[in-house]
């Protein structure tokens, strides 16, 4: 199964566009999107979701136009928006079943798969309580379910571990990889670490543009001999900034820490080369093209 998407453009009715001649190839396993708040991660999604249209470009699935003809997506597709609603008054079941009948799913098989899914949520001891009383990180989980219904071909995560404690975090990833192998999974994130953990490719963005789109560790090299660390007084990290990208700080004793971004000519004395992380290497991307 691919997805191939190709000079993809989005204008709302703002003046910069969404996105911009935006060309990737997508393929079986997961893909992590990252970029900053704006860079069209959630416009991406919607598209593909086939939710928006595109101004202009292609998308394929497996040769198939689904801009033209969407239900050759929306029959594998399992679709976790952003802003994902509930109905506050149905419990767990109802709500699965609210949404298996819209998605045209029903038989014998339905009540074990629903069983089966919050199972997977961690919801089971919870399903029969109204929606409307669930934690904001409940109320993810349920959405997570009810992506997964059909046994979709096509996942599609908007920041799907908003809101979730790092052990259901922990029991997501388990949920995504043991999925990953004859599925693509796409999904966004702000944090980095679950990208890390999660993705097998990742694709950065920023203005609506994809900087890099490679294997997580081709990303990662990428910022290989860029990242350094030094001690520091903590009076002189204001001035630190001026010079350098600093990526983090952390208090040792009466000093400062500090992690960030430079060349090897250009490092400040008594620093140390360290290894790069995906989260030094998507702030060094995104720095070197801001
Ligand atoms: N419905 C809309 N109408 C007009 N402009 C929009 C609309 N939706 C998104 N935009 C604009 O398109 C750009 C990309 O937004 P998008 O939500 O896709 O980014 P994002 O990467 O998902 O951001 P975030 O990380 O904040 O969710 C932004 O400038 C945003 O303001």
């Amino acid at each position: 199964m691919a997805l191939i998407i190709t000079n993809l453009t989005k204008k709302y009715n703002t003046q910069k566009p969404a996105l911009t001649d935006y060309s990737i190839n997508i393929n079986k396993g997961v893909l992590g999107l990252l970029g900053p708040n704006g860079a069209g991660k959630s416009t991406l999604m919607k598209i593909i979701a086939t939710i928006s249209k595109p101004s202009s470009g292609t998308l394929l699935l497996d040769g198939a136009d689904i801009v033209q003809k969407p239900d050759t997506i929306r029959k594998v597709l399992g679709y976790l928006p952003q802003d994902f609603g509930v109905y506050p008054n149905l419990n767990a079941y109802e709500f699965l079943e609210y949404i298996a009948a819209m998605k045209g799913i029903g038989g014998k098989r339905l009540r074990q798969r629903i069983d089966l899914l919050l199972e997977g949520v961690n919801l089971t001891a919870d399903a029969k309580r109204p929606i409307g009383t669930y934690s904001g990180g409940m109320k993810q989980r349920i959405g997570i379910a009810q992506a997964l219904l059909n046994d979709p071909k096509v996942l599609i995560f908007d920041e799907p571990t908003v809101g979730l404690d790092p052990e259901e975090r922990m029991r997501f990833r388990q949920l995504i990889s043991d999925l990953a192998h004859d599925c693509i999974i796409i999904l966004s994130s702000h944090i980095v670490s679950d990208i890390e953990t999660i993705a097998d490719e990742v694709a950065i963005m920023q203005d609506g543009k994809l900087i890099t789109h490679a294997p997580q560790y081709d990303i990662i090299k990428q910022a290989e001999g860029r990242i350094f660390e030094v001690l520091l007084e903590t009076n002189t990290l204001n001035q630190f900034k001026n010079q350098y990208k600093v990526i983090d700080t952390a208090r040792q004793s009466d000093r400062i820490k500090v992690r960030y971004i430079s060349t090897k000519d250009n490092v400040a004395p008594e620093s140390i080369s360290v290894t790069a992380t995906l989260e030094d290497a998507y702030l060094f991307l995104t720095h070197k093209n801001g």
